[in-house]
């Protein structure tokens, strides 16, 4: 946890976390006069009524007081900006590797967010509790306990009896509600979970009217929620009571022995003053000790799930630093690839699409399609066999160059809230008005957007239908003007006269641009210069469409049943 408090704290906030707890400590040693020079003050000062050492005590007390005041306010300062410091470096990080992370799978958003946010805040606070309370609950529990013993040897007892059944209850209390923290902490991701996917899927709750399932569901883990964090305040409820009880009572036989005492000559007045104050002391620093071990072990849980995520960056700090060639041959060699050893979703896949050419993907679903073109676009990156591009292996190119070369339109994009443009120009900030019209042309999006580019965008798009959604993902891939175009069902939701338009117009725009187009739809890759079939992770056929409907029983069906029988000869 310690290296990755210093990993994310840098220059001044790294020297504030030192400082933190020097000041702290000044303050501590300041705040341990305090009962001694009152002390003073009533047996020396009253008792002889010399009002020139009352004031004189009660002045240095003054001083004392506010020097005091200044060394935890500067402790106060330090620790909050290094705290602040290292929780904004943190959440940058975090961030970083959740958008690097090629394999979307791997960080689940829901408690990734919780991570980024209710973790990091457990370690900030940490961080600002650790800095202050480490040095101070110590310095003034075992301070208060030596100076008590120092000004009224004789009432040492009563701390030597006290001290002993605070710990062991606050140990056993501790140790029973830990784990009970650990566990709360995980059912909110429960929760975040089930709340996301609530608030996602809503319409798809409203269609198959599971309101009432879902509410069950989430009102069980709300309970088992409800019910861990009743057991852990359960647990230390009685704590803070037991604390004052225990210094009650501890009071009460000062007063009553120490008492005595006096009245026998034998004590003062003010030492009896200064053991209850130490004894207040000791107590307060106990409470605080109590916090600080709360507190830590929970920044522990915290600091152990942000590290799984921060260890996400073994898997994905991209290697490659070569700029894509010019050549934009694709060459899959010998590849085979799986999410699990036992069951490869890629087969020995050897395909060669030659620059500026087009290569239609179609095959049945789950065969494979969308994977193959992860591996090209390197979000998975485990896979045997190699796969070039210009005869470069893909790993060895830079992801920004990689991702300079392809773009792809996927089926079911994000579009982010905002403006048009700002969706428009993702991948191209500096392209220019022509550009961007002549992208939304071609993916046949003026009729709904028109010329203004300002319209508003909401979260995840959803002020467009489906269909116009894919045409601006659409836009979006042709506007950077890229060597290698993939279209993956790119507009399966787009009706067939738009479908038609949209082909033509790629058609009419290819340049030289590679085309990859994935689809269900045979008229959408019928005139690719090779088409490729797939089933169970294998390339079974490829050719022409007019090769493939005689070669390929899977494609003749395919076509005899999109377009009718005409087609076949
Ligand atoms: N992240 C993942 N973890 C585990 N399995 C996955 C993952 N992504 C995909 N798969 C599995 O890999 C197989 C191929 O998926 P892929 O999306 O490539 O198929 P596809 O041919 O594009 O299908 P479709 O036409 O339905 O889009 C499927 O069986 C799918 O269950």
């Amino acid at each position: 946890m310690l290296k990755i408090l210093f990993d994310h704290m840098h220059g001044w906030a790294r020297v504030s976390f030192f400082l933190a707890p020097i000041a702290i400590m000044g303050e501590a040693l300041l705040d341990l006069q305090q009962p001694t020079l009152m002390a003073r003050i009533v047996d020396v000062g009253l008792a002889r009524k010399d009002m020139t050492y009352v004031w004189q005590t009660a002045i240095l007390m003054a001083v004392i007081a506010v020097a005091a005041f200044a060394l935890g306010a500067i402790c106060n300062a330090f620790s909050s900006y290094a705290a602040l410091k290292m929780g904004q470096n943190l959440r940058s990080h975090m961030l970083a590797i959740a958008l690097a992370d090629r394999d979307p799978q791997a960080l689940k958003p829901e408690t990734l967010i919780t991570r980024i946010t209710n973790d990091v805040t457990q370690m900030q606070t940490m961080v600002s509790m650790l800095t202050r309370g480490l040095i101070r609950s110590p310095m003034l529990l075992f301070g208060g306990i030596v100076m008590s013993m120092i000004v009224s040897p004789r009432l040492s007892w009563i701390v030597l009896i006290a001290l002993p059944i605070l710990a062991i209850y606050i140990y056993v209390v501790v140790r029973r509600s830990l784990p009970l923290y650990t566990a709360m902490q995980g059912q909110v991701d429960v929760m975040n979970r089930i709340m996301s996917e609530n608030l996602t899927g809503a319409k798809t709750i409203k269609a198959y009217v599971l309101e009432d399932h879902q509410r069950t569901q989430f009102n069980t883990e709300n309970h088992n929620l409800q019910q861990i964090s009743q057991r852990a305040v359960l647990a230390t409820v009685t704590l803070a009571p037991l604390i004052m009880l225990v210094l009650n009572l501890a009071v009460v036989a000062a007063l009553a022995y120490g008492g005595n005492l006096a009245i026998s000559g034998s004590m003062t007045t003010g030492e009896i003053m200064a053991f209850v104050n130490y004894m207040i002391q000791i107590t307060t620093a106990m409470t605080n000790t109590v916090n600080l071990i709360t507190t830590f072990s929970r920044a522990v849980t915290s600091s152990a799930r942000v590290s799984a995520v921060l260890a996400e960056q073994a898997g994905t700090e991209a290697t490659g630093t070569l700029v894509a060639p010019a050549d934009s041959t694709i060459a899959f060699n010998h590849v085979t690839f799986g999410f699990s050893k036992s069951r490869p979703i890629l087969d020995d896949i050897n395909l060669t699409v030659p620059s500026g050419q087009w290569l239609g993907i179609i095959g049945s679903t789950g065969s494979g399609k969308t994977t193959l073109i992860a591996l090209l676009t390197r979000l998975y990156e485990h896979y045997q066999g190699s796969i070039t591009i210009g005869g470069t292996d893909i790993q060895k190119i830079s992801l920004a160059s990689l991702h300079k070369k392809i773009t792809v339109a996927l089926q079911n994009s994000l579009l982010f809230s905002g403006t048009v443009e700002r969706n428009l120009d993702y991948g191209a900030p500096q392209a220019t008005p022509a550009q961007l019209a002549s992208g939304v042309a071609i993916a046949s999006a003026t009729e709904f957007i028109g010329t203004d580019y300002t319209a508003p965008v909401e979260e995840a798009g959803k002020n467009f239908s489906g269909g116009q959604r894919q045409r601006l993902n659409l836009a979006r891939a042709i506007i950077p003007d890229p060597d290698i175009l993939v279209m993956d069902d790119a507009t399966s939701a787009v009706d067939q006269e738009t479908n038609t338009a949209i082909q033509d117009a790629l058609i009419k725009n290819r340049r030289n641009r590679s085309t990859i187009i994935i689809s269900q739809r045979v008229p959408n890759i019928m005139d690719c210069d090779q088409i490729i079939v797939m089933q169970n992770g294998r390339i079974t056929a490829r050719g022409t469409h007019d090769e493939l409907v005689k070669s390929s029983p899977f494609y003749a069906q395919l076509v005899q049943t999109q377009l009718g029988g005409e087609y076949l000869d």
